[in-house]
């Protein structure tokens, strides 16, 4: 029976927001699954990773709020403690790590894996569902494996979306924080001419390396995913940049994505929860691009950003 390390955060009055940015710092340390109890509002209001409503049952108002998170390897955990402390200023928290057996849990998890249609012809589909697609329907097949980017969550619709808005095709597109690859294969299935994946995680790249297998050959012969942390040190010219990471580490892609945009080209920015709207959009005036269209997707918030122009 295997054995995972669940990190569990335990503290009072979360809101909703903090409570996303902590299942958001969860997966990118590389959880398999988090789970939220004990928050009522947030488990009444807020549809999960998997585009569902929390069982109510599991909110009790007189407990403090749990996050708890299933890991394979026990993450770095006084790195995530790092994070909190800044985040959670004025809160009293603690983390628990414990290790559970495996049981039903995972099996229950990749019950909610569904099928997800995240475009108006473009649907994400686990590999092992049996799926049938109706006419007009393509499918991308996805093994989330350990990594983010299963087309459920609110920031990966927001960033295919972004994808659907500025694509023509023909186009070079670069995915930093590729995790599963996802959104590189919407790209590809949106006319894109080259598509280079990045992560800094080399799990992420093994599962990307690994989703590669089950998407079309024009697909494989047209995807390549590395090893990188952010676009430091690649030079591929691109007409579009897309990056569904935490606003803290987007703010470090500016400079790269400047250098090597093309002069009309997109970036698109999404894992921007609401309250850190102004933060990356004061950053984005700093650097010098400017918001072309701003999309929200429940507490999440997308940008399209181009370069301003001179003068
Ligand atoms: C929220 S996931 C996005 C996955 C996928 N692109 C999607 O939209 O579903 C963010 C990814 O960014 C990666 N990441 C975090 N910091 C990074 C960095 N400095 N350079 C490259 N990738 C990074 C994480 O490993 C994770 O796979």
């Amino acid at each position: 029976m295997q054995q995972w390390h669940q990190v569990t955060l335990i503290a009072n009055n979360l809101s909703d927001d903090t409570i996303d940015y902590i299942n958001y710092l969860y997966f990118e340390l590389g959880a398999t699954g988090t789970q939220v109890k004990y928050a009522k509002d947030y488990l009444k209001n807020t549809l999960n990773l998997f585009g569902t409503l929390e069982d109510p049952l599991t909110t009790d108002l007189d407990r403090p709020t749990q996050i708890e998170a299933y890991f394979d390897e026990l993450p770095d955990v006084d790195r995530l403690e790092k994070k909190l402390e800044s985040y959670l200023e004025g809160i009293n928290w603690q983390v628990e790590t414990t290790t559970v057996q495996e049981e039903n849990w995972q099996e229950g998890w990749m019950e909610h894996y569904h099928p997800e249609m995240i475009s108006r012809f473009l649907t994400i589909v686990p590999e092992w569902y049996d799926y049938t697609p109706s006419p007009g329907e393509e499918m991308i097949r996805i093994n989330p494996g350990l990594s983010f980017g299963t087309g459920n969550h609110p920031t990966t619709k927001l960033g295919a979306q972004a994808l659907e808005m500025v694509m023509r095709g023909g186009e070079v597109v670069l995915d930093v924080g590729t995790g599963s690859g996802i959104l590189s294969f919407v790209a590809q299935r949106f006319g894109a001419r080259y598509v280079y994946g990045y992560d800094l995680d080399p799990q992420a790249i093994e599962s990307a390396r690994g989703n590669l297998i089950h998407q079309t050959s024009q697909a494989k012969e047209s995807i390549e995913f590395y090893v990188n942390d952010l676009l430091k040190g690649i030079d591929h010219e691109a007409d579009i940049i897309v990056a569904n990471i935490l606003p803290h580490i987007l703010v470090h892609l500016f400079e790269d994505a400047k250098r090597l945009l093309k002069p009309k080209g997109h970036l698109i920015l999404g894992g921007i929860i609401d309250d850190q709207t102004d933060f990356i959009e004061e950053k984005l005036d700093q650097f010098g691009w400017q918001v072309v269209q701003k999309m929200t997707y429940y507490e999440w918030t997308g940008y399209i950003v181009q370069l301003k122009k001179e003068g």
